[in-house]
C-alpha cells in the first residue's frame, strides 16, 4: 500500500493520538530537554513496507505547533515533501516496526530509566520478580520473573540498531537503551502507552527496592 492510498481519516487519527499522548507525557515531565519521540503506524503492514507518523526532530515536545509530526516510510524517508526532519532516532522505530509489526512506539527519557539501565548494565537486563504491573504486558503467570533487555547506546543511531535486532523478545514490549531511555511499543497507541507506564512504574519500584535493601 502506498502512502497516497492510506485514508485521510486514518492519518488524522494517528496525528490525533500522537498529540494526545504527547500532551499527557509532557504533563508528567517525560520529555526533558527536547528528548523523546513518538510514532503511530498507519495503513497496511508488511515487514517490507509500512508507513508511520513520527515526531519531528529536536522539537520541544511539551508544546503543540503545526510542525510537530511528519509521515515516513519503512526506511525512515519522508512520505511527502516537507522541510521537517523526522526524529534522529527514526531508524530505531523502523527496526522495531519491522521486527514486531507494532502499531505504535513511544520513547522517553526519565531519571529512573537512566539510573536503572546503568545499575544493571553488567547483566544487560533488568530482573523483575512477581510485580503485579507486569500484567500490563499481558503476563498473567503467578510470581513471574522477567528480564527487561538493556542495549548499548551510541551517538551514531545506526550503530544502536543491530543490538536491538538481536535483543528484542516477543514477551517484553520494550527495550532500554543504556543511560538513554526506554522504547515501548504495542498493537496501538493505547497499548503502547499502557506498556510505557508499566515500564516506568517497574523502574521506579526496582530503584526504590534496591535503596531499601541497601538501607539507604
Ligand atoms: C535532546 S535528547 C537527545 C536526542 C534523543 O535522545 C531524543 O530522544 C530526541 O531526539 P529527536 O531527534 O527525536 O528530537
Ligand atoms: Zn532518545
Amino acid at each position: 500500500m502506498s502512502f497516497e492510498q492510506i485514508r485521510t481519516e486514518d492519518k488524522q487519527r494517528a496525528l490525533g493520538e500522537l498529540r494526545e499522548v504527547k500532551e499527557l507525557f509532557a504533563s508528567r515531565g517525560w520529555f526533558p530537554g527536547t528528548s523523546g519521540n513518538l510514532s503511530v503506524r498507519v495503513g497496511d503492514y508488511s515487514p517490507q513496507q509500512f508507513q508511520f507518523a513520527i515526531t519531528a526532530s529536536g522539537k520541544d515536545k511539551t508544546v503543540h505547533t503545526p510542525e510537530d509530526y511528519l509521515f515516513v516510510d519503512q526506511s525512515g524517508k519522508a512520505c511527502e515533501a516537507t522541510s521537517l526532519k523526522p526524529s534522529a532516532e527514526t531508524l530505531i522505530h523502523c527496526e522495531i516496526y519491522r521486527l514486531t509489526g507494532a502499531g505504535a512506539i513511544f520513547h522517553i527519557h526519565s531519571v529512573f530509566n537512566n539510573v536503572i539501565s546503568e545499575y544493571f548494565w553488567d547483566r544487560k537486563s533488568v530482573p523483575v520478580d512477581g510485580v503485579e504491573l507486569i500484567k500490563g504486558f499481558n503476563l498473567w503467570e503467578e510470581e513471574k520473573h522477567i528480564d527487561i533487555p538493556i542495549v548499548s547506546n551510541f551517538a551514531h543511531i545506526p550503530s544502536i540498531v543491530p543490538e536491538i535486532t538481536e535483543r528484542i523478545v516477543h514477551e517484553i514490549p520494550g527495550i532500554l537503551l543504556r543511560k538513554h531511555g526506554i522504547y515501548a511499543w504495542g498493537a496501538n497507541a493505547f497499548e503502547a502507552k499502557r506498556h510505557l507506564e508499566a515500564f516506568e512504574f517497574i523502574f521506579e519500584y526496582v530503584y526504590r527496592l534496591e535503596l531499601l535493601k541497601r538501607g539507604v
